[in-house]
């Protein structure tokens, strides 16, 4: 047997925080270490963070000291020495991810260390550009796949090191006993992936460090990549992952794991509020072997395989046969449910997010219906998590959660009730039009989560502002039901919301200052999905805030959650408040008149997720959305009446796009998200009556003369693709 340790790990890295994410690799590594692992595996750019962006890197080149030799003395080479001149790599192989200027040209690289040495760099030949990433906009992909090149450290480093140049490209290492290479994280996801030729080559070893977000219902298709990688040709298959808010929009969602012939030996935790979670794995190479030689077709490819460069170094990385050592079995993958998602993925993320802005809480308007109370139960969620993870002796949650709640004499937080009172406020803003129901929901709500909660009454500003319009120009708009128009009912609405806003900053700001408490308090924005893609939202309302958690998640799914949480997190309410008819409640209720959102809306949530699946992540406009629908919903809807429903949803899309530009910022989750600043980045300034196209949807209908779907009963199977609940129903490229 070649019994071979190897660690992997969940790094929490926050873009261009060196000491952070230096504190990180090295804990990493120490825990590598002490379980006896020879190799440890890293996240990809785990040094700068992998969300660190061009025009930094660029800054940071500029702010960098030229030595004699005119390279350039990089922050991140400063890191790399810090680690080899230390004992850090001593005896155990280090992947190490870094970005590396080579000639003119910016590569992504796994740097491979070992006893002080750089052995090789390996270069991501194949980069993420789609969805959320861009690195091609500061990275180059390797394309060479011929010999290694050498590659000249800089000055600094070689003297440091006394290492002059190390071999650079595509290739692997040879171990006396076994081979290892690197694969980056996109490359897995590419048409032709490169372990497949490497394994030909010999390489058991795969290590995948990965820079990849969470999205919802996605994680089985990552872990098949890695089952499929070894499977059928046989191999240790390594993957790490950053985990957490590096910065941004994303949450990195971790599950560091590790396989073997395509059977998960290890797997780490998705999300979690820890920095650094290594996990290892005890493996027999032996059985690498005697499955390739098993299976013949590998053995006739390997025969005549393209030869991969490497790197030969005298050492070993495996033990033989010893019972000292147990053997890692094959494990039942874990999966959280999407409502589990929605709780853990952005109730890490606000977590980050908190501690890192220098914030000392948050407040949300909560109007006590689904989505301002999805968000106030995450933030709940996520004091119960913080609760649970200083419980367990985690030090870095108890030190943030000490500066956050503003605890003193030692005190730390071990009640999520308690914390949530010091870090939560909720604000219940109820107009003449709001109703006895939602107020009392959004109370008993946030007595359920523990949050500060506040009862105000805005009708007098409104009516303040109202006296003031009339005062300028003479006039006074009426509501619909008392007689206005459309505009007068519309203007009405948005002045109310509007003015939830303002107090809504007004009370983030000054509430700490009047409960003598330090710092501020950041504003939670609670707008979903759905309301983006359709529009119905009042551009700067209450949607606008600091940050979102639930941005890009659709009502049906967070109707779900809300499901879930009810039981799970233990807030009763969260079942009434989920049952309650979606309202606005930005109009007066009458005997025969009560404002309802997909009555307002022309079209239902579940419609909506439906036309926001085909715009982004089957890319249809209208002419092929229509066609789509009428296969989908041919059995229920002649082709006129999906024409008007599909012409319906693109005239308000398209009027209301200009509101994405002023999304706040929110959590992604979701592949047909709508958000313009860093993920659909289409036109914000369409032509809404849509002239060709929906003629063209006319003339379609018309010439079917009145035919209906062939196969009534029978819905095809693209319609079945886009089902809202159907798992990896998302896009390939937008992230795995
Ligand atoms: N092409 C364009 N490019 C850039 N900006 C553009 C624009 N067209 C309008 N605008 C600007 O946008 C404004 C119109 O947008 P906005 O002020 O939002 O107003 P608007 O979209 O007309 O009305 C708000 C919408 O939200 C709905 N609503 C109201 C209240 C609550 C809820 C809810 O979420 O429950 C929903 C309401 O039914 C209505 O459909 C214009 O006054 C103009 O300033
Ligand atoms: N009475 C209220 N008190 C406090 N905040 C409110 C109130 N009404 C609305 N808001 C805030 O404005 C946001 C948008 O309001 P809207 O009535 O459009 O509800 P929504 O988007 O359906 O969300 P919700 O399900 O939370 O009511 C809400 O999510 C909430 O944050
Ligand atoms: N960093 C990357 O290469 C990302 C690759 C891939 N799209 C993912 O989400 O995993």
């Amino acid at each position: 047997m070649r019994m071979l340790k190897v660690a992997t790990c969940n790094l929490n890295q926050w873009a261009m925080d060196f000491e952070c994410n230096m504190k990180n690799i090295k804990a990493s590594i120490v825990q590598a270490k002490a379980a006896g692992a020879a190799i440890r595996l890293g996240p990809e750019l785990e040094v700068t963070g992998y969300g660190c962006m061009p025009v930094r890197l660029v800054r940071v080149i500029r702010f960098g000291l030229f030595n004699s030799s005119s390279s350039v003395r990089i922050l991140w080479w400063d890191c790399l020495k810090e680690l080899l001149l230390g004992d850090w790599t001593n005896d155990i192989l280090c992947s190490i991810g870094m970005p590396v200027i080579k000639g003119a040209e910016r590569y992504n690289c796994q740097v491979l260390c070992m006893n002080k040495r750089i052995i090789m760099i390996r270069p991501k030949m194949c980069l993420a550009n789609d969805g959320n990433y861009r690195e091609l906009r500061w990275f180059t992909a390797w394309k060479q796949r011929g010999e290694l090149e050498e590659f000249h450290l800089p000055i600094e480093i070689s003297e440091a090191l006394s290492q002059e140049s190390v071999p650079f490209g595509y290739g692997y290492i040879q171990f006396i006993d076994t081979a290892v290479a690197a694969e980056v994280c996109e490359e897995l996801f590419s048409p032709v992936p490169p372990h497949a030729e490497l394994a030909l080559n010999g390489v058991e070893v795969f290590m995948n460090a990965s820079g990849s977000h969470h999205q919802l219902r996605k994680l089985d298709i990552r872990l098949n990549a890695f089952m499929g990688a070894t499977h059928a040709r046989g191999g240790v298959y390594m993957y790490s992952n950053q985990q957490g808010c590096d910065g941004g929009r994303l949450y990195y969602d971790g599950c560091a794991c590790i396989v073997v012939n395509g059977d998960v030996v290890a797997q780490g935790s998705q999300f979690s509020l820890k920095d650094v979670e290594v996990i290892t794995s005890q493996v027999d190479l032996d059985a690498v072997a005697s499955l390739r030689g098993s299976i013949s077709s590998f053995q006739e490819q390997a025969s005549c395989k393209v030869k991969v460069s490497s790197v030969y170094v005298p050492c070993r990385l495996t033990q033989s046969f010893n019972l000292k050592m147990t053997l890692s079995s094959p494990k039942k993958i874990m999966y959280h449910f999407p409502q589990e998602e929605i709780a853990f993925g952005p109730a890490c993320w606000l977590w980050d997010y908190l501690r890192r802005s220098g914030a000392s809480g948050f407040l949300l308007p909560l109007s006590g219906g689904a989505d301002s109370s999805s968000v106030a139960a995450i933030v709940g969620c996520m004091c119960q998590l913080v609760v649970k993870e200083i419980a367990n002796g985690d030090e870095q949650v108890k030190t943030d959660a000490k500066r956050i709640g503003n605890y003193t004499n030692g005190e730390f937080p071990t009640e999520s009730k308690e914390f949530a009172k010091r870090i939560f406020y909720t604000v219940f803003m109820g107009s003449e039009n709001s109703s006895e129901a939602t107020k009392m929901r959004a109370k008993q709500l946030a007595d359920e989560i523990g949050a500060w909660h506040l009862d105000v009454c805005i009708d007098g500003v409104v009516s303040a502002v109202l006296t003031l319009f009339q005062t300028v120009t003479g006039m006074r708009p009426r509501y619909k039901v008392d007689g206005g128009s459309n505009v007068e009912n519309l203007g009405l609405q948005n002045i109310q919301a509007r003015m939830r806003m303002v107090l809504a900053f007004m009370l983030a700001s000054l509430l700490p200052w009047v409960h003598s408490k330090p710092g501020f308090y950041l504003v939670l924005g609670s707008s979903n999905v759905d309301e983006g893609l359709r529009g119905y939202l009042t551009k700067y309302d209450c949607s606008s805030a600091d940050i979102n958690p639930i941005g890009s998640i659709s009502k049906q799914d967070l109707r779900l959650f809300l499901r879930w949480a009810a039981t799970n997190l233990g807030y009763q309410s969260l079942a009434e408040i989920e049952a309650a008819p979606p309202t606005a409640e930005l109009e007066p209720i009458r005997s025969d008149y009560s404002q309802l959102d997909e009555v307002d809306m022309g079209m239902t949530y579940e419609e909506l997720s439906v036309y926001g699946r085909m715009r982004k992540i089957f890319r249809c406009g209208p002419v092929s959305m229509f066609k789509n629908l009428c296969y989908k919903w041919g059995t229920k809807l002649s082709p006129a009446e999906v024409a008007e429903k599909v012409k319906y949803f693109f005239k308000y899309y398209s009027i209301n796009r200009h509101k994405m530009t002023v999304l706040t910022p929110s959590y992604h989750a979701e592949s047909y998200s709508p958000e313009d600043n860093r993920f659909d980045l289409r036109q914000f300034l369409y032509n809404s009556k849509w002239p060709y196209q929906f003629k063209k949807i006319d003339e379609i209908v018309d010439g079917l003369n009145g035919d209906s779907v062939a196969f009534p009963g029978e819905e095809a199977s693209y319609g079945k693709e886009v089902g809202v609940v159907a798992a990896n129903s998302g896009d390939p490229s937008a992230g795995l």
